[in-house]
């Protein structure tokens, strides 16, 4: 075997040391570590050599020159892969990889339960008002119970919009723990497919007019951008919560922040920002009613090393020429097959 013949190159902190213990296995792979804060100049001939580049999955915590632009990749002749550590990928420009015959690939489904508890935590806490009863408790001598009433989720209806791995764990959790009724939008699934997912099949406008708790968990790409705004909100209802775990850009905050001040719904749970993280002055973040957190649905020990596992699984698989399975160019394959083979004296399976 070539010893170092294959080039791999990762942001350090955004991987898990499971990446790189099973990537140093490999006397084939040389792996090259950056800091977040290295410098263009620096990395750039880390970059002319790399064939496979691991890179963070939220748009904002990774460092402009980092992300994986056409820019970047002009720069990057030898460049084969690159994958994201998320289920996202916002930091990638699928095509310019696509132009330039660059596999991009994620890691979807490896952080899905972690994500959707957090949507189930944030439907739990805010309708039985934990948060709000923390707060005031904390806060005042005499704390009138009576303000604090909350609702039950058993036989509520969760409106689930993206029944993918992280909405169909949601739809399992909701119908199989606690009872409720999964109604789903997701256009890419049909009736049969959505059944076998859990869900009943619906257009968006009914989802938002029965559902008692809307849950977004699908990507952010051109169908979604801006998908929930003030018509929106307008046709959920007064007792329903918003929660979401996708991204920020879905919803349009400021048409959230509007429904919220005039009582059109009842609250949102928000792990996803259009800027993250949000500054503590962030409009939303003033309504007692609003339960935030900095995009940390997908933050657990488990799903960082199921992430970290299938990263490194993944890459491998492409540097040995193996089809990885979590491919979102396939259309790139040709091309990349054929400069595969010129890297490395071999068709790729
Ligand atoms: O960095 C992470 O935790 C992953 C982000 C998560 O939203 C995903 O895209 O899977």
């Amino acid at each position: 075997m070539t010893v170092n013949n294959k080039r791999v190159f990762y942001v350090k902190y955004l991987a898990h040391e499971i990446y790189v213990d099973i990537l140093k296995k490999r006397p084939d792979v040389r792996l090259d570590r950056l800091e977040n804060e290295t410098p263009e100049a620096t990395f750039a001939p880390v970059l002319a050599d790399a064939h496979a580049y691991q890179i963070g999955a939220a748009r904002d915590e990774l460092a402009p020159h980092f992300h994986a632009h056409a820019e970047l990749l002009k720069r990057a002749p030898n460049l084969l892969i690159v994958s994201s550590n998320g289920a996202g990928f916002d930091p990638v420009d699928v095509d310019a990889c696509t132009a330039a015959g660059v596999l991009v690939v994620n890691q979807s489904g490896g952080n899905a339960n972690s994500v959707a508890e957090h949507a189930l935590g944030m439907m739990l806490t805010l309708s039985k008002r934990i948060i709000q009863s923390d707060r005031r408790l904390r806060r005042e001598a005499n704390v009138n119970r009576n303000d604090l009433i909350g609702n039950e989720l058993k036989e509520k209806t969760v409106g689930i919009v993206g029944l993918g791995n992280v909405g169909r764990r949601i739809a399992e959790l909701c119908r199989g723990l606690l009872h409720m009724k999964v109604i789903a939008y997701d256009p890419y699934l049909t009736v049969d497919e959505m059944a076998k997912r859990g869900g009943e099949k619906v257009e968006l406008d009914d989802l938002l007019r029965r559902a008692d708790f809307v849950s977004i968990s699908c990507p952010l790409d051109n169908k979604s951008r801006g998908m929930i705004g003030a018509r929106e909100f307008a046709l959920m209802q007064p007792h329903a919560y918003f929660v979401t775990t996708a991204r920020g850009f879905i919803h349009d905050e400021k048409a959230l922040e509007e429904a919220l001040r005039d009582k059109r719904i009842a609250g949102a749970g928000l792990d996803v920002w259009a800027k993250e993280p949000p500054p503590p002055d962030h409009p939303l973040l003033q309504f007692d009613n609003v339960l935030a957190s900095p995009h940390t649905a997908g933050v657990t020990r488990e799903a960082r090393i199921n992430m970290g596992r299938i990263a490194a699984e993944q890459i491998l698989d492409a540097l040995d020429g193996k089809r990885p399975p979590r491919i979102i160019n396939p259309e790139v394959w040709p091309v990349y097959a054929r400069r595969f083979e010129k890297a490395f004296g071999f068709m790729p399976g």
